[in-house]
């Protein structure tokens, strides 16, 4: 196989509680991670020289720093032959909007390359790799839903009900690191116990929420509209916001509502990432099991 086509999946913390920080300034976490169905596509073709393209470039962000390009780059030297890859991005997930798009995208380059390499990496040696492209990679490199501990690198599989969700983006850009750096966010939610239902998470809370709220207005108003369909939650550390319906109709009458000073995505909570069942897929095709 030369080609190959697979989907880089949004996230959703369905809470977001801030326990800690460590000494090299990164924080505790424990977030309860969920798939959508709304991806960005990646599309993979061997080359027959040693290069790395990826196109189109995505505003504001050089090659260098392009998590596609990345991945690649920690990936290339595992092969055994040189050739190269050419790789083009179908942006569908809102660029720092809390689920974690360039995370994904990295994630599934990762899932992607070790295909048609033929690297024969496990996904624990992808995950660690693509640790050190972001802390949300490695839930996009192992494709469970998850309650996650550390700084989102502990993982725990579980099974939260797969609701439909309108995630609403306010139309601001929020930098993660501009969230953690700041010193009204709270730090010190006391550690779930083993007893508390992890995947209840209408009970737990996002500990970003009130700061961003407070930072950014559009947010806050956001926050208000969606609050009228049910409660309402930040994702990670914004500007999306979300809410969970029981049907896919009811989640689509309310995107009809939406004001359009805001944008809406619809879209389904899954347990198993997309990229995962695409690859299991293939694989299966291919071995003909
Ligand atoms: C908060 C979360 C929750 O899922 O999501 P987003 O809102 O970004 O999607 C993630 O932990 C984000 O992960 P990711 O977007 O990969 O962050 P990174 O690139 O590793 O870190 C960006 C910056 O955020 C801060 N950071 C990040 C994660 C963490 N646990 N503690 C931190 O203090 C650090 O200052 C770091 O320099
Ligand atoms: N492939 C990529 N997709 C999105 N953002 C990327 C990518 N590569 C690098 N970035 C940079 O990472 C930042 C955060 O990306 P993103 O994952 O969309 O945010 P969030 O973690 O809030 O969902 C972007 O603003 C951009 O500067």
């Amino acid at each position: 196989m030369t080609r190959l086509t697979l989907p880089a999946p949004a996230k959703l913390n369905l809470f977001l509680h801030i326990t800690g920080r460590r000494k090299d300034g990164y924080h505790e976490l424990e977030t309860l991670f969920q798939f959508l169905t709304l991806a960005d596509q990646l599309h993979f073709q061997l080359v027959a020289e040693d290069v790395i393209r990826v196109s189109p470039s995505l505003p504001g962000v050089a090659l260098q720093d392009h998590l596609v390009f990345r991945a690649a780059q920690l990936l290339a030297p595992y092969r055994s032959d040189a050739r190269g890859i050419q790789i083009e991005i179908e942006k569908n997930l809102p660029m720092g909007g809390g689920v974690g798009g360039g995370s994904s995208d990295a994630a599934t380059t990762l899932l992607a390359l070790n295909y048609l390499w033929e690297l024969n990496l496990s996904l624990e040696q992808l995950a660690i790799l693509g640790l050190k492209l972001g802390a949300d990679v490695p839930i996009f490199v192992y494709g469970a839903a998850s309650f996650a501990q550390g700084v989102g690198e502990k993982l725990t599989p579980v099974t939260p009900p797969e609701n439909w969700y309108l995630l609403v983006h306010p139309g601001v850009h929020i930098s993660t690191a501009a969230v953690f750096s700041h010193p009204e966010l709270p730090r010190n939610t006391p550690k779930l116990t083993a007893n508390d239902p992890i995947t209840d998470w209408q009970i737990h809370h996002n500990d970003c929420e009130s700061l961003v709220c407070s930072l950014y207005p559009q947010v806050a108003t956001a926050r208000e509209w969606l609050l009228k369909y049910g409660p309402s939650r930040l994702t990670g550390t914004g500007a999306c916001l979300f809410t969970c319906f029981s049907s896919e109709n009811e989640a689509r009458q309310a995107l009809h509502a939406l004001p359009s000073t805001f944008r809406g995505f619809l879209a389904r909570g899954v347990n198993r990432s997309p990229a995962h069942v695409a690859l299991a897929a293939l694989t299966e095709a291919s071995t003909g099991a």
